[in-house]
């Protein structure tokens, strides 16, 4: 489905549910796949949500979580130490290209027995549960955090627990908290300090635990777009969220300041409100800790005529797609200037923006959502637009709520 979005009659007072942290409940379905007492409120409806889902409780041999990242990584693990089942994990052609290696050898380490099926340091793995015996691990922590959060999330199961070294400058940290924070809420006792994780073993849960998902920071970040590209005075709420959130995403709150937003904490939801116009002419930030928002911040940079450079964008290029090179080509359609590095984007302070572009969204959810504020400025078409459920399934929906006509071409 391709797309055409304008902007109309604006009701941004409208109230917006967003679906819970697909982080969180990836989690959440592991561990109660380990721990059966665990009840989860609020849980996610994402594709990777339902993908992780069905993975844990089909009873096919083969498993397919098509481009769920978190699923693909979290479930390794798991398959790992199932003593007596023998799986095939595989995904998508483009989870095939994303690297895996690091945590496989992790797991043997730990005495796993895990192979590929194709291709060395990538999926699809076949995977020949066992009891892991083993608690001492090295990694490398500068590539993905889902390799250390996986590890972390089956630690407890493990006879003596689990002690993670992490080797080079740890990568997307408030993710890794995000599991230890889990894991605490559970009972399961956890240490972080330095370069070394601990996770004590933990036996069983005897009564049940609740735990509720907060709605997903992330999905937040199109809405923030949204309302620093519209007028001052603009608001729009979204629930549910909280201040002491255990997503690293929820730094939008204070990113988005720069662009003139201002956000409010209510019981359950958060108010944005547009209160100024930007004040600094570049925007400059590090987004190692919170990659999935650096494609969002770059269309709202562009879309108020502002120059922007993020650094520590190294994951990027082993996301959905290489997300720099995705950036700048879209970007440079609409009349951008871009230089990436590997890790770095610079986009040019721009003097126009070209009307009804076609944005090519390389099965990337986020590619889409990204680009969709810029509609408030000029007509823009959106390709592929049904991709946003790898995350966000109502997103055009509620986009239409707000008044941006959707019309398919
Ligand atoms: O653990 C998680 O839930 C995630 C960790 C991050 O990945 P990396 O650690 O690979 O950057 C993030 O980009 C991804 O969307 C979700
Ligand atoms: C990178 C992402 O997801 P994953 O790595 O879980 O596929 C994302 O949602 O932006």
């Amino acid at each position: 489905m391709n797309i055409k979005l304008q902007k109309s009659t604006l009701h941004l007072q409208s109230n917006i549910a967003i679906t819970g942290s697909k982080s969180e409940t990836n989690r959440l379905l592991l561990l109660q796949a380990l721990y059966p007492n665990i009840t989860i409120d609020n849980i996610s409806n994402s594709d990777d949500a339902q993908l992780m889902q069905k993975a844990l409780s089909s009873t096919e041999t083969v498993k397919d979580i098509h481009h769920a990242g978190t699923a693909m990584r979290f479930l390794t693990a798991y398959y790992a130490t199932r003593d007596g089942q023998e799986i095939t994990l595989t995904g998508s052609s483009r989870m095939q290209e994303r690297p895996i290696k690091i945590l496989v050898e992790a797991l043997q380490q730990l005495g796993a027995d895990i192979q590929y099926t194709n291709n060395e340091g990538y999926p699809p793995l076949r995977i020949n549960g066992k009891k892991l015996t083993k608690n001492s691990v090295t990694l490398a922590a500068n590539v993905s955090s889902q390799y250390i959060s996986a590890l972390l999330l089956i630690a407890p199961t493990l006879k003596n627990g689990i002690s993670l070294t992490l080797d080079g400058n740890i990568t997307s940290v408030p993710y890794i908290n995000m599991t230890l924070s889990l894991l605490n809420e559970l009972g399961v006792q956890t240490n972080f300090e330095g370069n070394i994780i601990t996770v004590a073993a933990f036996k069983a849960l005897s009564a049940t635990k609740k735990f509720t998902v907060e709605s997903d920071w992330s999905s937040a970040s199109y809405f923030y777009s949204l309302i620093a590209l519209s007028k001052i005075g603009t608001e729009i709420t979204l629930s549910s969220y909280k201040k002491n959130s255990l997503q690293g995403d929820s730094c939008l709150a204070e990113i988005y300041t720069k662009f003139g937003v201002e956000t409010s904490f209510q019981n359950n939801s958060i108010t944005l409100c547009k209160t100024r116009e930007a004040t600094q002419e570049t925007i400059k930030l590090d987004l190692k800790n919170a990659p999935d928002i650096a494609q969002t911040i770059a269309v709202t940079a562009f879309g108020l005529q502002l120059s922007c450079e993020m650094i520590g964008l190294h994951t990027l290029k082993i996301k959905e797609t290489d997300r720099l090179v995705a950036l700048k080509t879209e970007l440079e359609k609409l009349g951008a200037s871009v230089d990436i590095t590997d890790e770095s984007l610079h986009l040019h302070k721009a003097t126009n923006i070209n009307e009804n572009i076609s944005i090519a969204t390389y099965k990337d959810h986020r590619m889409a959502m990204a680009f969709a504020p810029l509609s408030l400025r000029v007509p823009i078409q959106i390709e592929k637009a049904d991709v946003v459920s790898k995350s966000f399934p109502d997103f055009w929906a509620d986009i239409q709520k707000i008044g941006i006509k959707v019309t398919e071409t």
